[in-house]
């Protein structure tokens, strides 16, 4: 079959019970499959339950799964149906004219309700002052920090979705956010156990996770469901306030759940996780945070908050970001693409159907390339000059060609003017009592462990 190879399959479960253990004793998905590689090279087939599963490592071989058509696609199943009604809804987990139409529709109409334009700015400028005097009242006790930015990220994205923003202290909304967390910690790339066998919900629904998982959705539906309710009630046809109206006048309510799921769960997630792990490497690296500061105050001043003007002169700063986003690899697999023809990868056979997984942070960690890639070097982005140098195929913390994340120029813009403001008004100490590990929770994304600082206000 020239299938590309790996462990041996067995009847029924494929390498399911190879893939579990070796997941048992290494923790993370994203070190299984590197695991793997270092037996059987730049890719590597499995087979998890009924379905065949591809990983791909490397710069090279990931720039061409994700810039050739055939594998633009998304993988289907009971799990990746679960959340959108049995049907094939919303962007992430839709391909063919669908997922095209829709993604081209969503990103209009985010555009049209700010994203990627001056109110966004000023949306994001108005979230990083609440949380500022948030951090500023608080900040005589260390202060945990690996969910401290949700409820402000979120805001950004569901002033877009649904007009309006949350308090930073409500606890419906911290409620809704712990449990799209435990999402994110529940389910891996493949669709996990219960979409090998769907069957299972019948006979062990606590242990395959489905009763875990349909709590989740319901929560997140119910919540949705009244945000929309509440629209349906005021909303003026002809001119629709967000994107939550635009959808209802267009009558399309199980695909406007869907998306808000989606965006609720691929921007919130990943945005503010990797603030939080900005903040770690500051209390971890006080020399990077000096550098950075210097900069703000060379750059910006002490007069007025950073903004998105400055961003061309903090270059530093910038680099900084980005070596967080490279190190910290939030999306360490992406997000699952699916064969929707019978091709070839590598010299070998990849069938249609196939589901194929890239692993980023083999990109972002590969020897070769990047030389110390465990190391902390914000460096590595800047020239002799001091510019920023990045070589787009090994850097691709937001993936690449046709699939690459909606919401980049969202995140880069939030992880700049919240990673500033935050510098720009505090010094961070790492708390001994709940020291940063750079290891997080496994999960679709990398999330930070429990861990606190000292906010020390800087000087006017
Ligand atoms: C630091 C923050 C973020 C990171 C690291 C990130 C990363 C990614 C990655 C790696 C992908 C998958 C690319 C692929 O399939 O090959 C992706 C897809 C996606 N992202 Fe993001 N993302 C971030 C923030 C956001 C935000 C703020 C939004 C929402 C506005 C968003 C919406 C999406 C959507 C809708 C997709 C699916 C696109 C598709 O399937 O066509 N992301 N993102």
């Amino acid at each position: 079959k020239n299938y590309p190879p790996g462990p041996n399959f067995l009847p029924i479960i494929g390498t399911y019970w190879y893939y579990k253990n070796k997941l048992k004793a290494l923790g993370y998905h994203h070190l299984v499959l590197t695991e793997l590689s270092k037996e059987y090279g730049d890719i590597v087939g499995l087979k998890l339950g009924r379905h065949l599963v591809v990983a791909v490592f490397g710069a090279d071989a990931i720039k061409e799964v994700l810039t050739r058509e055939e594998f633009d696609g998304r993988p289907d199943g009971f799990f990746f149906r679960l959340r959108t009604f049995g049907k094939r809804l919303g962007i992430v987990f839709s391909d063919g004219q669908f997922w095209k139409k829709q993604r081209k529709f969503s990103f209009q109409h985010l555009r049209h309700f700010g994203l990627g334009r001056k109110e966004m700015e000023e949306k994001i400028q108005e979230e990083t002052r609440c949380l500022m005097d948030v951090f500023k009242s608080q900040c005589s006790e260390p202060i945990f920090m690996h969910t401290a930015f949700d409820v402000s990220v979120l805001n950004v994205l569901w002033a877009m979705i649904a007009g309006r923003r949350f308090d930073i202290e409500d606890k419906r909304l911290r409620e809704l956010l712990q449990i799209i967390h435990d999402a994110f910690r529940l389910v891996d790339m493949s669709g996990g156990l219960i979409n090998q066998m769907p069957f299972l919900r019948h006979i062990a629904p606590n242990a395959c996770g489905y009763n875990k998982i349909m709590n989740i959705l319901n929560r997140m539906w119910t919540f949705l469901e009244e945000t929309i309710s509440e629209h349906r009630k005021t909303i003026c046809l002809s001119q629709p306030r967000d994107l939550i109206d635009t959808f209802l006048q267009k009558n399309e309510y199980d695909q406007l759940i869907s998306l808000c799921l989606d965006l609720f769960m691929a921007g919130a997630e990943t945005t503010s996780n990797t603030l939080a792990f900005t903040v770690m490497h500051m209390a971890l690296h006080p020399e990077v945070q000096k550098n950075v500061q210097k900069e703000l105050d060379a750059e910006v001043g002490r007069n007025r908050w950073p903004n998105l003007n400055d961003r061309i002169n903090l270059k530093y700063t910038e680099a900084v970001i980005m070596e967080i986003q490279r190190r910290n690899n939030i999306a360490p697999v992406g997000i699952a693409h699916r064969v929707t023809k019978n091709t070839e990868l590598l010299g070998y056979s990849i069938p249609e159907g196939t589901i194929v997984l890239t692993s980023l942070y083999s990109v972002h960690m590969d020897n070769n390339f990047w030389k110390d890639p465990l190391e902390f070097r914000p460096e590595r982005f800047l020239d002799e000059h001091g510019d920023i140098t990045v070589n787009e195929k090994y850097f691709l913390p937001f993936g690449q060609g046709k699939r690459r994340c909606l919401g980049e120029s969202l995140a880069k813009v939030n992880l700049f003017l919240f990673f500033t403001a935050l510098l720009h008004n505090f010094s961070v100490e790492a708390d001994p009592d709940f020291y940063p590990q750079l290891e997080g929770y496994d999960g679709v994304t990398i999330a930070p462990k429990p861990f606190r600082v000292k906010l020390i206000p800087r000087e006017e």
